[in-house]
Parts: structure tokens; sequence; C-alpha cells
């Protein structure tokens, strides 16, 4: 597949977050990986509900560098280190919902466990809604290299899979392309929605 039809579903992803009411007031970002060197990153500050071709700034994976001199994404740190730990992801969409940002300040563990949902199997490699599938949760920072240093130092020790939640916060995601991202973003917050819906009922 063609970066430019890449590009295109993205743009198609990005409009259909926006529709959902997950990217609210400029929050959230969206990127592909252009290539082995390079990536494309939304435009910081834009409305990601009705982005363009024209609004993905290209910006090294290596050194976060951007060569145009636009501004992408204040979470570009977070896009760049998911394409440098994970040769196989091509896309990766961060976005803003309710239930991910008070999900992820509700649970005091590390990790959000997922388990006894059939759509677990939304998520690529898992076959039955027995697993637990833990998604880990790291505490926000407004220091986006910091964040990024925590990230990678837990990765050295533990797996990170699908995606993660930044405490009150969002969720970042991603897949080997824009779809498979798409599906675990769509999964994910499915998954969210039955756990609140779970937790505010046995809470009664
Ligand atoms: C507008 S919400 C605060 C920033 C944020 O978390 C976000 O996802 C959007 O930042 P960007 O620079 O990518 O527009
Ligand atoms: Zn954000």
């Amino acid at each position: 597949m063609t970066v430019l039809s890449q590009l295109d579903q993205l743009v198609d992803a990005c409009h259909w977050i926006g529709a959902k009411g997950w990217a609210p007031a400029t929050g959230g970002n969206m990127s592909i990986r252009e290539d082995d060197r390079y990536c494309l990153l939304s435009e910081s500050g834009k409305d990601k509900g009705s982005l363009t071709r024209d609004d993905f700034i290209q910006v090294d994976i290596a050194s976060n560098h951007v060569p145009s001199g636009r501004k992408p994404s204040a979470e570009t740190g977070l896009h760049t280190l998911i394409y440098r730990l994970f040769p196989h992801a091509g896309a990766v969409l961060h976005t803003h919902t309710v239930n991910s940002t008070v999900l992820s300040r509700v649970e005091n563990r590390e990790a959000l466990i997922l388990q006894g949902y059939e759509m677990q199997k939304t998520l690529a490699g898992q076959h039955s809604h027995l697993d637990s599938v833990p998604i880990a949760i790291f505490d926000n920072d407004q220091n986006i290299d910091a964040l990024v240093q925590r990230i990678d130092a837990f990765v050295q020790h533990s797996p990170l899979r699908y995606g993660f939640l930044l405490r009150g916060h969002g969720l970042t995601c991603w897949g080997k392309d824009v779809n498979e991202a798409r599906r675990h973003l769509e999964g994910l917050e499915f998954l969210f929605l039955c756990e609140m819906q779970r937790r505010l009922l046995e809470a009664k």
C-alpha cells in the first residue's frame, strides 16, 4: 500500500474520530510511518476531526527533527517512540475520550486489566475472552521527554501491546497500518465503555 493511500485512510480515520467525539477541542493526534526514517504527524493545535492531507507534517523518527520547520503535535515524542520501539507499527492514534480519561484515573494500578470480554479478540493476536489483556497506564506529564523516557524504560522489562493510557489524559494506540490501529482504537474504546459500566453497576 502506498504512503498516499495510507495518508488518505488516516485522514478518513481522523474524520471518524472527530465524528465520534473522541478528539474534542483540538485534543488528540494521529500519524503514519512514511518509511524507515520518517513519519507524518498531525499539526499541533488543529481540530483533528477536520484534518486534510496538508495538515500532516514530516518528522524524523530518530531525532524528532522537522525538515519543514512547521509545528507537529506537542506529543510528537510519543509517536516517534512507538515507531522506534515497534518496527511493525505503521500508524498511531491518540484520542481523548471520557472513558479513557476517567478509567485511567479511577484505576490506581499500573494497568487496566481487560478480561472476560469477547471483544478482546478485536486486538491482534487475542483469541479468547478468558485471557487477561493489560493496558498499561502511565502518569501524565507535561514534560513529554520525561514521559517518553518512562515508557521506554517500562518496555525494557514489560511487554507493551496495542496501546497505553495516560492517566487523566487519554489513549494512545497503534497498529501495523491505519486499518489495524483504527480497529484497536474502536475495540479498546468499546472495552473501556464496558469496564466503566461494569464498575458503576457493581459499585451499587
Ligand atoms: C488540546 S488538549 C491538550 C494537548 C493534547 O493532549 C493533545 O492531544 C493535542 O495536542 P496537539 O499538539 O497534538 O494538538
Ligand atoms: Zn493528548
